[in-house]
């Protein structure tokens, strides 16, 4: 079903993610029970986050103090280690999803997560909105065979724009856009749905849809009415427990409504128009504040950083790093480069593609960030 919405086939229905992400809290029969509960809920697809630690972040930003309630480790990478699954867990929780037929995939964060991933077989791979900017990895993907699903929370619409062009230049139709904002949870005025149709008007031949982070179910309702074709919340057994995206989850009440609704949009042939009005989208599903907030029509044209994603662009935006020890009056190379997460930030990753060719005005050592001041004009 996924191929067919991605590759335009079928436009009235909706493929529905229970992303578990992070939210097994390390533990492989909690992974299982999640799984089999967001088939129960009525899923198409689990999907988990797949990292390779070294690759996704450098020395010092595993090495920092990570101190938060949410926190399983003492620093970064004690708590990202714990919650990483083994590449044969990985295995193990496909099988069980293939046993019970639901999808079952991850998002790719680094090159060694995608590899891996191919590897899988999975039926589609997810670019994550914290590598949207990674340019590498995403032209490294549009040259697989694989469908990718791409999301956009913490980038402008010039990358969003480059993420197409770099699609167009593979060839490669096969992929859609996420709408999404990296805001944990997304206050209703900042959830923007109304970039779901900018976004379809400006790349008709990419299916459209949204990974939310907002409380509750009804925003999302309205992100399907007003286009979204693929939908992805995070997914959790239990609100209260320790991790930071269990708030902004869907208990399996809350997902099961969600697919009922689908059900029910379906049945009232909602989703034959390939987009309904905001006014339409609220007369639907019976007005309120926060539906207004998040259809507000007066941001919905520009896709730019917002606030509420600051934090989450500084803690989990790539930077781009030295990937061997760099000398002052180098003239920078691809191979000179990598994008990490960087404990300081550097230039973020959109810049990739021009740094290449400037000369190092001061020395950089290996996993260091590349910033604007070792830099010649
Ligand atoms: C941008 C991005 O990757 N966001 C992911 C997907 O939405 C999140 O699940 C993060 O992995 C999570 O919020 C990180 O939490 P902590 O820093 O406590 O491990
Ligand atoms: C970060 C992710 O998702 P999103 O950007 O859609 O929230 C992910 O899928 O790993």
């Amino acid at each position: 079903m996924l191929l067919d919405i991605i590759e335009r086939r079928k436009q009235n229905d909706v493929y529905l993610i229970a992303e578990i992400g992070q939210n097994h809290q390390g533990c492989l029969e909690t992974a299982k029970k999640m799984i089999l509960s967001a088939k129960k809920a009525g899923c198409n697809c689990v999907k988990f986050q797949k990292s390779d630690l070294k690759a996704k972040f450098t020395r010092t930003a595993l090495d920092r103090r990570y101190i938060s309630d949410h926190a399983w480790g003492q620093t970064y990478g004690e708590h990202k280690e714990y919650l990483e699954f083994s590449k044969e867990q990985y295995r193990q929780l496909q099988a069980y999803s293939n046993e019970i037929k639901i999808d079952f995939t991850a998002s790719a964060m680094d090159e060694p997560s995608l590899d891996f991933l191919v590897e899988l077989k999975v039926p589609f791979i997810k670019i994550g909105s914290g590598d949207a900017n990674n340019f590498p990895l995403i032209k490294k993907a549009a040259g697989l065979n694989v469908p990718l699903i791409i999301s956009t929370g913490m980038q402008t619409m010039s990358t969003v724009d480059r993420i197409v062009e770099i699609m167009r230049q593979a060839s490669n139709n096969k992929y859609a856009l996420m709408h999404c904002v990296s805001a944990y949870p997304t206050p209703p005025e900042d959830c923007n749905l109304g970039l779901i149709t900018t976004l379809m008007r400006r790349y008709p031949n990419v299916p459209i849809g949204y990974s939310g982070h907002e409380l509750g179910v009804i925003i999302t309702k309205a992100a399907i009415l007003s286009g979204a074709r693929i939908i992805e919340r995070h997914f959790t057994l239990d609100k209260n427990q320790k991790g930071s995206d269990h708030r902004c989850s869907l208990d399996p009440n809350e997902m099961e409504t969600l697919a009922r609704s689908i059900v029910e949009f379906k049945s009232n042939d909602y989703l034959s128009c390939p987009s309904l009005t905001s006014a339409e989208v609220i007369s639907i599903l019976g007005g309120g504040k926060e539906l207004e907030q998040a259809l507000c029509e007066s941001k919905t044209n520009k896709k730019y950083i917002l606030e509420c994603e600051l934090p989450c662009r500084f803690k989990l935006g790539k930077s781009i790093v030295a990937s061997r020890n760099l000398l002052k009056g180098q003239i920078i190379q691809a191979a000179d480069i990598a994008i990490k997460v960087s404990e300081p930030s550097g230039i973020f990753a959109e810049k990739y593609f021009e740094i290449i060719n400037k000369q190092l005005t001061d020395n950089v050592n290996e996993d260091e960030p590349i910033t604007e001041h070792v830099l010649s004009a």
